[in-house]
């Protein structure tokens, strides 16, 4: 007879001593070196087990031998049956929320199936499961919550974070996605409803890069709201409480750190939508103690300079030959300009040199040296007094966006400000007198929030310039031509990037790793793509793309001696054959194990 674990068994039945049961392990067989799951779940706890669950998709076989007989109806569908079901079920949602929660709760039955959707269909729905639909989703989780995914901790539990990790039923975790939810997107503070972000970018690691999802762990550091709306909604499921500040959410954040390493050595951390000041000191503080990176100011930072490095391309120009205004130093826009920076000082320009390419926009104007709302990153980025001395100005006492374009003729834009139609007629027409072949990064989202359309930018420039947006914009006609913008979005990096650090084991994830993967998107993009005035690679070729930047990543910590030491080549083949693709494993009844 089969045995069905109950709970108490599930907690006793303990593969390894201190851990709780796991549902399955990867097993190879190693007479026909065929690859497997052993399974130790049984009938309908192996039905609800969204990691093993194939519904429909089991065998005869599997279903006698995982005592699923007679809790399926006997049609045995294949993946791509299941997939077309699924898609018709997606249809026949009204709108996208709907779709959003169907995938959600697609993605609560089965992984596989899920993944399989989401990858034969992924220009149309990458934007429900992540930007812009997710953000919808998170402004009203505790409305349409559905099955809890992911781990919260919060300062009421996080003295059991080892008993927490250790409870975890999925094989292993190499991966982990956190927000403490103070920022989430354009957003602002929505408190643990901001689960929804982590869920999101996990499932891009896994769609896009190919992570296997059951690596994969999103988490919510639960520190309270200070989000009113939140605070009085009686259906809000997060803490019910101002959040915790200073020394008590440092310590919550290094306790969780140590849960994390102690727990998953060698596990790649996300730091994903904390609020700016949070992100740039916990991003200073961990980076040396356990692989980490923060997606909204390096990802973000690095898809703008691969965007950025296929204009030069394009124009045939160096970043040494372009003078740049950035309007938001926000984590995007100071993660840009730091990368700039870097750019400029690669070609072989001092510190002072290249300053003086760099105009950073903030709320109270151009960026100038002694600036006591100056913040730590930002120091290297500020004007010297000197540089801006005989500029005429609208208003003595405040340097703005248009006196800059009209005394420093910058060629480059970069807008981050959630300030829609920032870049004006005005301002693009004065930029493309001075250039006649500007660069335009218009990068807030959604639409309505974006500085420039695409259209605006051609009209200024009869065409001539190169523009990409935040949020996706249909190709338009000039002169019997068509036009493209690219979408700048940190997906082209993140899923990728995480993927080479982890095959590749590297132990950090450095600066020059992240010019790297910059570098590979950049000439992912092809000369035809470029004449159509693309900066990024085509979403359809995304999952390419991040195996690119996947290698780019593992040759650049090898390099460095942070990574495994192979050759190019055999990098290029070991991330090729980690992508995971969505197809149902073989499955072999395991034994229930029991602790000692
Ligand atoms: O999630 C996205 O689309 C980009 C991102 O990280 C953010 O806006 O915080
Ligand atoms: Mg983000």
């Amino acid at each position: 007879m089969v045995q069905e674990p109950g709970w108490g068994q599930i907690h006793a039945g303990r593969v390894e001593k201190g851990a709780a049961m796991k549902t399955f392990g990867f097993k190879i067989d190693p007479l026909t070196g065929e690859d497997y799951y052993e399974v130790y779940l049984r009938g309908r706890q192996l039905l609800n087990d969204s990691h093993l669950n194939k519904a429909s998709a089991f065998t005869k076989e599997e279903r006698l031998s995982l005592g699923l007989d007679g809790m399926l109806r006997s049609g045995v569908s294949s993946l791509d049956t299941q997939a077309n079901r699924a898609y018709e079920a997606f249809l026949r949602k009204p709108d996208d929320l709907e779709r959003y929660i169907y995938l959600a709760g697609l993605q609560d039955r089965s992984e596989t199936l899920f993944y399989r959707l989401l990858l034969d269909h992924l220009e149309e729905m990458v934007p429900i499961v992540y930007t812009p639909t997710v953000g919808q989703a998170c402004m009203q989780m505790s409305h349409i919550q559905r099955r809890y995914r992911g781990i919260y901790i919060t300062p009421d539990n996080i003295a059991n974070i080892d008993q927490i990790f250790q409870g975890l039923s999925q094989p292993q975790v190499n991966l982990i996605v956190v927000t403490d939810g103070e920022r989430i997107l354009g957003l602002g503070d929505l408190g643990s409803d901001g689960m929804g972000i982590s869920v999101g970018k996990v499932s891009l690691y896994v769609a896009v890069g190919g992570v296997h999802p059951a690596v994969c762990l999103p988490m919510c550091l639960d520190v309270g709201t200070n989000n009113p709306r939140l605070l009085e909604d009686p259906l809000y499921l997060g803490i019910r409480r101002p959040r915790l500040r200073g020394a008590e959410y440092e310590e919550l954040v290094e306790k969780f750190i140590l849960g994390v390493k102690r727990n998953f050595p060698g596990a790649l951390l996300q730091w994903e939508d904390f609020a700016k000041q949070t992100a740039f000191k916990n991003l200073d503080r961990y980076r040396e103690r356990i692989l980490s990176f923060n997606d909204d100011i390096q990802g973000t930072g690095s898809t703008a300079l691969a965007a950025l490095m296929t204009a030069m391309r394009i124009k045939k120009s160096r970043f040494q030959d372009e003078r740049y205004v950035i309007v938001g130093m926000g984590q995007a826009g100071t993660g840009i300009a730091l990368n700039i920076l870097a750019m400029l000082k690669e070609e072989g320009l001092s510190a002072e040199e290249a300053r003086k390419h760099i105009f950073a926009v903030d709320m109270q104007g151009l960026l100038i040296e002694g600036d006591p709302l100056l913040e730590g990153p930002q120091e290297p980025l500020a004007q010297r007094h000197e540089a801006v001395q005989g500029w005429q100005l609208d208003d003595p006492s405040r340097i703005g966006l248009a006196d800059v374009i009209r005394n420093a003729h910058p060629s480059v834009l970069i807008g981050v400000t959630a300030q829609p139609g920032l870049f004006s007629e005005a301002i693009l027409a004065e930029t493309a007198k001075h250039s006649e072949r500007p660069i335009v990064l218009a990068l807030s989202n959604p639409t309505h929030k974006c500085e420039c359309t695409p259209e605006a930018v051609w009209k200024a420039t009869d065409g001539k310039g190169l523009v990409a947006t935040g949020s996706p914009f249909a190709p338009m006609d000039w002169k019997g031509q068509t036009l493209l913008a690219s979408q700048c979005n940190n997906m082209y990096i993140f899923p990728g990037v995480g993927l080479g650090a982890l095959v590749c084991k590297a132990s950090r994830v450095t600066d020059r790793m992240f010019f790297a993967a910059s570098r590979a998107i950049s000439e992912f993009v092809t000369p035809a793509q470029e004449a159509m005035g693309l900066l990024l690679p085509e979403m359809k070729d995304i999952r390419q793309v991040s195996a690119a930047v996947a290698a780019a990543v593992g040759i650049e910590a090898r390099n460095e001696g942070l990574g495994r030491l192979l050759d190019d080549s055999q990098i290029e083949a070991i991330i090729s054959k980690a992508q995971w693709e969505p197809k149902y494993a073989s499955y072999r009844p395991g034994t229930i194990r029991h602790a000692d």
